[in-house]
């Protein structure tokens, strides 16, 4: 299911396109037409995120927004040779072309931490950037669906739900925050520490996306490893809670998590894409508006859909190690969703 990419590298070599003993355009897909517009696609996630995105089947048309260096970044990926037309819109004039006709929106614009920062340390940049991109979404394709990459999740979802709810034209099904970073690095460090191998593994993440709101739920990791003490346990909870600090101090000051945010970004959008085009069974981890808990927001697995959020699920039986980070982490998350929906309502 998560092998898009070598698939469709793998279909453009059969049908001759990589060979190079045919130099037409592939226009036989019979996957539906489908406009994905990335909001911040010349950033260190944009780029990335772009590129996967021009190799995902599902995609007939890529638009590459940013306020500046979008034309370099659409005339390299157009050459690819696979489904999805490219343009590149730099600039506000050119943000309603961008988003017109869109499907899905994927928002990795903002700006990332440097050691010493927390997410919440990018709310007073962050915030009105997201704003006023949902303010055009509202207006250009206020039925799309949109996944929030930028930081603080925890607050520029809620964020956007007020800036559709001012337009009218919130939909919850259709507004997402993306943690599927979380879910890929407990995945891996799992699978490291169980030795098992990882593209068999699953771990769902809920609750937020920053430090202790990050709760991977171990206990219903498969397969199940009998193997691992609470210690680990915890050193594990502790490394996906803390996976985004670890790149941001190696980076020394070049910025956080970008290829592997790419790569769990495509993810999430190949999910939507799937989900709307009717595939069924299609589940993510994903912070939504909820009321699995008393937050109105809240990260957990989500049934995708035609409408997008088909079904909210449960947290399922957690471990005593679990139900006690699920109450530490209520607090924290309260304060960050009530943040944005303040900074929103206000401005
Ligand atoms: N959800 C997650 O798991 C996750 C993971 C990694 C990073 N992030 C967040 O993603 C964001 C982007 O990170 P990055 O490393 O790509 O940063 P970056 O600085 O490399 O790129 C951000 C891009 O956004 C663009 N931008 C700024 N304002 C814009 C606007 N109004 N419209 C369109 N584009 C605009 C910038 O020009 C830049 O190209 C950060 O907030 C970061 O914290 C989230
Ligand atoms: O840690 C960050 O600032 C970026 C992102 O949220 C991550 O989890 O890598």
């Amino acid at each position: 299911m998560r092998r898009f990419v070598i698939r469709s590298l793998e279909s453009a070599v059969r049908r001759g396109g990589a060979s190079g003993s045919s130099c037409r355009r592939f226009s036989s897909n019979s996957a539906p037409e489908r406009k994905v517009a990335i909001l911040g696609a010349a950033g260190g996630i944009g780029q990335p995120l772009s590129l996967l995105m021009k190799l995902n089947p599902l995609v007939s048309s890529l638009a590459i927004y940013d306020i500046a260096g979008t034309p370099g970044v659409a005339a390299d990926v157009s050459h690819i040779n696979t489904r999805a037309e490219v343009a590149g819109y730099a600039g506000d004039e050119q943000l309603g072309k961008a988003l017109e006709g869109s499907d899905v929106v994927i928002i990795p614009a903002g700006v990332p931490r440097k050691p010493g920062m927390t997410r919440d340390d990018l709310f007073n940049i962050n915030a009105g950037i997201v704003k006023s991109l949902c303010t055009a979404i509202s207006k250009y394709c206020p039925n799309a669906v949109v996944t929030m990459i930028s930081n603080p999740v925890n607050s520029t979802v809620p964020i956007a739900s007020e800036v559709f709810k001012k337009a009218g034209t919130y939909d919850e099904r259709k507004l997402f925050g993306v943690t599927t970073l979380d879910v890929v690095r407990a995945k891996t460090f799992y699978a490291g520490k169980a030795k098992v191998p990882v593209a068999g593994v699953n771990v769902p993440v809920v609750g937020g996306h920053a430090g202790i709101t990050i709760l991977p739920l171990f206990s219903q990791a498969t397969p199940a490893s009998n193997d691992l003490s609470d210690e680990d346990i915890e050193a594990l909870t502790k490394r996906t809670q803390d996976g985004g600090t670890e790149v941001v101090e190696a980076k020394a000051g070049k910025g956080s998590a970008t290829l592997s945010m790419a790569y769990a970004g495509a993810i999430f959008a190949d999910a939507c894409l799937k989900g709307l085009n009717g595939v069924p069974d299609i589940v993510e981890c994903s912070f939504v508006q909820s009321s699995i808990t008393e937050l109105p927001f809240f990260a957990s697995k989500v049934r995708l859909g035609k409408n997008g959020v088909e079904e909210v699920l449960g947290l399922g039986p957690l471990s005593d190690y679990e139900k006690e980070g699920l109450e530490k982490l209520k607090p924290e998350l309260k304060a960050s969703i009530e943040k944005g929906i303040k900074f929103a309502q206000d401005n």
